[in-house]
């Protein structure tokens, strides 16, 4: 099997790099901005399987930026899962919690009414709504709150904050799964490979780290596993005021994706310890 993932620097895209039957793209290799480079690449590697880890990523940002982001996130989408349904390969394409509008405390499941509310969470949804249209063996992952040893993410931004800081103010109303990149990459592998043999599972699947926390109490764990003395002050979301509006509930009910693929939630505490193992952080 040769798995082809659009993505090499990213948080995903650098765990999926680990497997002996991925090859990943950068930039230079296919730019999402000109989606049909998507599909020539496709083309000339002939892969038994394509994982889309590439995107526009900044959800502030996007508020300004909705045409380039919608470009990235949702036409090139688009023309990767198209290439991969004439192929007859399977498609996976990662996408978000922020599909969701948040309201309720009920853990959202993959069938739920979606509303997005900024966006980078538009961009997201018309991408899904892009690969289920090419009809072809495909599985639209949505996970949440990635964090990894790599890039941008909270666990690196908490680190460099808290050794400076006694206390920091963390948003503790909106609640949601912390998903470790590494979980993520062996997911997707699990399902390009399970698609292949059963094109009749393709669809939505939630995935994300267990249990569902908020933003404050997951700053707390990383503060206690790197040992950092930081205390975490709980503040609503409107004494943090960002461009893009965030949802509050995140929860994602996950049991299609056990029932199916096998793949159950992984605990995002022993992931906690392994990004910071990795970045020489633990305490
Ligand atoms: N980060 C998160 O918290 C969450 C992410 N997701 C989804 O998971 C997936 C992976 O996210 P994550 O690994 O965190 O993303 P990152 O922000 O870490 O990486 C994004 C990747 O996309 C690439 N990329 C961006 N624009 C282009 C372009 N025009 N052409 C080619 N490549 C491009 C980047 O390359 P370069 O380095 O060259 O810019 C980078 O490799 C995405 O679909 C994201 O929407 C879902 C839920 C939460
Ligand atoms: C740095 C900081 C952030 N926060 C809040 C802001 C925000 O609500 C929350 C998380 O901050 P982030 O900047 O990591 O949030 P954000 O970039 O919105 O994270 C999202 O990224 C996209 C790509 C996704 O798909 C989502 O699943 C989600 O992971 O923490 C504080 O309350 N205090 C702080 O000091
Ligand atoms: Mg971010």
């Amino acid at each position: 099997m040769t798995i082809l993932v659009f993505g090499k620097t990213g948080q995903v895209a650098r765990e999926l790099a680990r497997f002996s039957e991925v090859k990943c793209l950068g930039r230079e290799d296919a730019d999402l901005t000109a989606p049909e480079s998507c599909s020539s690449a496709i083309h000339a590697h002939l892969p038994t399987a394509v994982i889309n880890a590439a995107a526009y990523t900044a959800v502030d940002n996007a508020e300004e930026e909705e045409a380039l982001a919608t470009l990235i996130n949702a036409d090139a989408p688009a023309v990767m899962a198209r290439a991969c349904a004439a192929l007859d390969i399977p498609f996976v394409q990662i996408s978000t919690d922020y599909v969701f509008d948040g309201s309720g405390t009920t853990p959202w499941q993959p069938d739920h009414a979606t509303g997005p509310l900024g966006a980078y969470g538009r961009s997201k949804l018309k991408g899904e709504e892009n690969v289920h249209l090419a009809a072809g063996k495909h599985a639209i992952l949505r996970t949440s709150w990635v964090v990894s040893a790599h890039g941008n993410n909270f666990v690196k931004t908490m680190l460099r904050l808290g050794a400076d800081r006694d206390t920091l103010n963390v948003v503790a109303d909106q609640i949601g799964g912390p998903t470790m990149a590494r979980d993520i990459a062996a997911a997707c592998v699990k399902i390009a490979q399970d698609l292949r043999g059963d094109p009749e599972k393709s669809g939505i699947y939630h995935f994300s780290g267990a249990p569902d926390c908020s933003w404050a109490d997951f700053a707390r764990a990383i503060f206690d596993q790197s040992g950092l003395s930081c205390a975490v002050n709980d503040i609503p979301s409107s004494d943090y005021p960002t461009p893009a509006a965030r949802p509050f509930n995140s929860r994602m009910d996950c049991t299609s994706t056990a029932a199916t693929f096998g793949i159950d939630r992984p605990d995002w505490n022993s992931s906690l310890t392994e990004i910071l193992a990795e970045l020489g952080a633990l305490k």
